[in-house]
């Protein structure tokens, strides 16, 4: 990748298409002992002034090693997604491994290097969210099992996700704000901090508590429990410290391969005193919409809003 020479001529694209092309990633690029980051990945003054302490447009320090979805894929193959991130001026694919493996899964497809690992948190991860599933049921007046009976957590993708040292970390982010689209996500990071959500109008540091997981409740969730659940906005700010912060991402979601399936507010959860709040849309609506924004559009609850 070229040295990025400030000029009046800046030339947006051109940069984003050598980083593209250069294969280097967040990593590679902070491995090589930078000592600031590439004009591309900077947020304007204005955007940063709005977005205080440090906002990027995009997170170009995450580096994502490896996502692998043990459920709900129709095709069996590890493929590397090109998923585009929306950027000023133009858009950055973001490369990520990814393994689809359709129910039930065959674990051989499973990389052998991390199968056992990965079968064992993803058994842990389920059992976490299917628990928590049974007590935001609860919490609306539904019978336990509502949530999980109709599959609405069967897809299940999981991301690792490795965000390098940045010698600039005001100046951009490691990951933009979004909510997640689906219904739960269960998080588990090292001890290194960066994560925030949004709480009161304010960004809050999410201060990593040794043994623990962070759940996130997502827009799916928030669509069926007709908006009592609301998804949570976060965010995570470019790694300052030496050590990398590594996080294992696991979201439970709606069938993907389920293309005409509707979700929208439970039944039982309209009342005359409080109406459908959202119109319903089918899973391909919601899965088209997550992968064809960028993480800070509009979110599907946003725009089904009756
Ligand atoms: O890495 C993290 O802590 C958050 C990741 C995240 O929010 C996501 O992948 O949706
Ligand atoms: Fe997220």
């Amino acid at each position: 990748m070229s040295t990025i020479v400030a000029t009046t001529n800046y030339d947006r694209m051109k940069e984003v298409k050598e980083f593209d092309d250069s294969k280097l990633g967040a990593k590679g690029l902070s491995d090589s002992g930078i000592t600031t980051i590439p004009k591309l990945s900077r947020a304007s003054a204005k955007y940063r002034q709005a977005n205080p302490p440090s906002c990027g447009n995009m997170g170009l320090f995450p580096g994502e090693v490896q996502a692998l979805r043990p459920a709900g894929a129709s095709g069996c193959r590890i493929y590397q997604q090109q998923r585009p991130i929306s950027i000023q001026g133009g858009k950055l694919a973001r490369l990520r491994a990814s393994l689809d493996v359709p129910e039930p899964v065959d674990t051989e497809q499973i990389p052998a290097a991390c199968r056992e690992e990965l079968l064992a948190w993803d058994g842990h991860a389920t059992a976490v969210a299917q628990t928590v599933a049974e007590l935001l049921a609860e919490g609306l007046g539904l019978p336990a099992r509502r949530l999980i009976s109709e599959g609405l957590l069967i897809s299940r993708l999981i991301a690792g996700v490795y965000y390098p040292y940045c010698p600039q970390p005001e100046l951009t982010l490691g990951l933009n704000h979004h909510t997640d689209p689906g219904m739960l996500t269960v998080l588990l990071e090292n001890k290194v901090a960066g994560l925030q959500v949004k709480h009161g109008g304010e960004w809050v540091d999410v201060k990593p508590v040794p043994g623990s997981l962070i759940i996130n409740i997502g827009d799916s969730l928030q669509i069926i429990s007709n908006g009592e659940y609301r998804s949570v906005e976060h965010r995570v700010l470019a790694n300052s410290l030496k050590k990398p912060r590594i996080s294992v991402v696991e979201f439970f979601n709606v069938d993907k391969r389920d293309e005409s399936g509707l979700l929208g507010p439970l039944p039982e959860l309209i009342k005359p005193e409080k109406p459908a709040v959202y119109r319903s849309c089918t899973f391909k609506e919601l899965h088209e919409n997550f992968y064809s924004k960028g993480l800070d559009s509009k979110s599907m609850p946003d725009k089904l809003m009756l």
